[in-house]
């Protein structure tokens, strides 16, 4: 297992009599994708915030790498980048000189540095562009050429395809693969757009109201949503006593709707329908799908109101 860049550990975060972070858990491992995901107000940016030092918890502790010690993890911020707030620029500046402004004033040596993000950002060619004629998905752009001045081992991403179109969106996607997997940068990132993370995302956390419902790895998740069967009965309760006495070990959960799901079923569909059958119970419905990860996380947010 990798070693872990960011440890946080208890991290609580109280704004007067609001808690946006409860005793929160969370380990990113070098090489990762870390997905971040939860509801408006779960506390995605409280975290990425706490993480990149911008603001501090009112408990708990952050390890980054390996430090833990305040001096040491404030120094070691200089191996990430960040971008969670808006990327802050001068409207009436180049591209450019945004970025030569900046790399000047977080001493980051070496004037080829600028060019070799615009060309990692795909924006070389607009250089000499005021950033204020910046696109939407430009300007994300940008705030990744920010953020990876300074070379960073580590970055952090407050929605970083908020606002893009269809093709802005594959473009990030295909930007954040390639920083991950040739430049062996690890992100931390959090997303509303399930479906996308899906297809970049190593790892995910799952946030509700301050608090980490669970973290799974990609692998795991795709395991668990390797596929399952929807079943409407019209008597699931008698269907689930079936099930358990004549195949044990199915995994199963009874939903709304008289639906009982299998998961990672063993058996042909084919055969939890005929069983159905052999004790009288009716089978309004046979469904077989696999989870999306939105599905996933419905299930366990559902679960967490419990
Ligand atoms: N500076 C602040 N002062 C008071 N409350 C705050 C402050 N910043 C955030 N909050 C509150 O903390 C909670 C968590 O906010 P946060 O922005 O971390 O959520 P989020 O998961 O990033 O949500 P979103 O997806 O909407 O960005 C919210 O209830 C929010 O209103």
């Amino acid at each position: 297992m990798n070693e872990a860049v960011i440890e946080a550990r208890d991290i609580t975060k109280q704004y007067k009599d609001l808690t946006a972070l409860d005793h929160v858990d969370i380990t990113v491992r070098r090489g990762e994708i870390y997905g971040l995901i939860g509801d408006n107000g779960a506390g995605k940016s409280t975290f990425l915030k706490i993480a990149a030092g911008q603001i501090f918890p009112t408990g708990g502790y952050l390890r980054l790498f390996g430090n833990e010690d305040e001096k040491a993890v404030q120094k070691s911020r200089s191996r990430m980048g960040a971008i969670v707030e808006n990327a802050g620029f001068f409207p009436k500046m180049s591209v450019e000189k945004n970025l030569e402004y900046y790399r000047i004033q977080r001493g980051i040596p070496g004037k080829e540095t600028v060019e070799s993000v615009l060309r990692t950002v795909n924006l070389l060619e607009k250089r000499r562009v005021k950033c204020e004629k910046l696109s939407m998905g430009m300007k994300q752009r940008f705030g990744l050429a920010l953020a990876l001045l300074g070379e960073p081992e580590l970055l952090l991403l407050d929605e970083p395809i908020n606002g893009l179109d269809p093709s802005g969106i594959i473009e990030m996607r295909e930007l954040l693969l390639k920083l991950n997997q040739e430049k062996r940068i690890t992100i931390l990132l959090s997303s509303h757009i399930l479906s996308e993370l899906e297809q970049i995302a190593t790892m995910y956390g799952f946030l509700s109201r301050g608090g980490v419902l669970e973290e799974i790895s990609a692998q795991a998740l795709r395991e668990k949503c390797a596929g399952c069967i929807d079943l409407r009965l019209t008597e699931p309760e008698k269907y689930a006593a079936v099930l358990e006495k004549e195949l044990p070990g199915t995994a199963y959960q009874v939903l709304q709707d008289q639906t009982i799901r299998i998961t990672n079923p063993g058996q042909e569909s084919a055969r939890y329908g005929r069983l159905a059958y052999e004790h009288g119970i009716g089978v309004q419905g046979l469904d077989e799908r696999h989870m999306s990860l939105e599905d996933y996380y419905v299930n366990i947010k559902n679960r967490g109101k419990l």
